[in-house]
């Protein structure tokens, strides 16, 4: 078993209408939660590193430890670079063995945007690594960078047509009414499936990737606040929304909030309900179960992926 690149997983997904899950991966147990529900459910499975993530960590470690998770696990797995931000990143983790990058070029105008993707899918691509652009913008917190939701533009359908053709990109993730972090929504939740579908009429048998797709489940929420939080409002993208988009050309939904919330959640009540405790193993371990079993709905009941592999 070995790192593998989404281009199987995405073909697949994409022929059997279900998506595959990306999780944000920050340390040892975080990796061990997402990598046990994968094996439990035999899903496909996408680990992504943010740039914070490797600050956070030293990438050295957590290529390591998905490393040591494949060994263990029996499984593989797809190593993804989460927005990547300019070409020296990315051509840095498909040295240092990432299987997949993203170049998040949604900053900048559509003609910069087509050159720097085109830029890092050559040189990923002489590699064997596959390339995620990103077209439109999101919403949300990214990276400490606040995008008002006025500034958040959904991506254009001819556009992203021919960002694809132009860039040779593996796949694109798109903007549709999805949002980093845990306040998505004020009112009523709403994507645009209108657009998507439009989007996947001009780009058939082409991978189409979801960010900011966490559903910041209500229990969660309320178990942070009851245990000491202070997350009043917090609100995702309902799960029924996400399992259509999964059926749709969505091959790859983007979650890492949901694991946040799930993680913290469960360290709050362990910590509130067992005041002596002071061993980090016995908060981390329940925590890292409450990843596990949480990543294992996402597959079962969301994304569809369970015994895909
Ligand atoms: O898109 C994401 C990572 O790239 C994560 O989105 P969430 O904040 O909704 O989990
Ligand atoms: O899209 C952003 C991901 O949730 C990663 O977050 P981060 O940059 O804080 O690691
Ligand atoms: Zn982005
Ligand atoms: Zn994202």
């Amino acid at each position: 078993m070995s790192l593998v690149t989404s281009k199987e997983m995405f073909k697949k997904a994409y022929e059997g209408h279900y998506a595959v899950g990306a999780f944000n991966v920050n340390n040892m147990e975080i990796i061990q939660g997402i990598v046990d529900a994968a094996k439990q459910e035999n899903a496909p499975v996408i680990l992504q590193v943010s740039a914070g993530a490797r600050k956070y960590a030293n990438p050295i470690y957590l290529r390591k430890l998905v490393e040591a998770a494949i060994e263990d696990s029996g499984i593989d797995i797809c190593l993804h670079l989460d927005h990547g931000e300019d070409f020296e990143i990315c051509k840095q983790c498909v040295d240092d063995g990432f299987t997949s990058v993203m170049i998040d070029g949604s900053k900048y105008s559509f003609e910069e945007n087509i050159a720097l993707t085109k830029k890092v899918v050559e040189y990923a691509h002489s590699k064997g690594v596959v390339v995620e652009a990103e077209l439109g913008k999101l919403a949300g917190v990214e990276d400490a960078v606040k995008v008002n939701a006025k500034d958040a533009t959904y991506t254009d359908p001819d556009q992203a047509r021919e960002f694809v053709e132009r860039t040779g990109v593996d796949s694109l993730a798109i903007a549709i009414g999805t949002s980093h972090g845990a306040y998505k929504f004020k009112g009523d939740p709403s994507l645009d499936f209108e657009r998507l579908e439009t989007i996947e009429k001009l780009l058939p048998n082409f991978p189409l990737v979801l960010h900011g797709s966490s559903s910041v489940p209500i229990e969660f929420v309320d178990l942070c606040n009851k245990y000491g939080g202070a997350i009043p409002g917090a609100a995702g993208v309902p799960e029924e929304m996400l399992k259509r988009a999964s059926q749709m050309g969505v091959c790859k939904i983007n979650i890492d909030t949901d694991l946040r919330l799930a993680m913290t959640a469960c360290i709050r009540q362990v910590l509130v309900e067992n005041p002596a405790e002071f061993d980090p193993r016995k908060y981390l371990g329940p925590g890292r179960v409450a990843i596990k079993d949480m990543v294992a709905h996402k597959m079962r009941d969301v994304l569809g992926c369970s015994g895909k592999r």
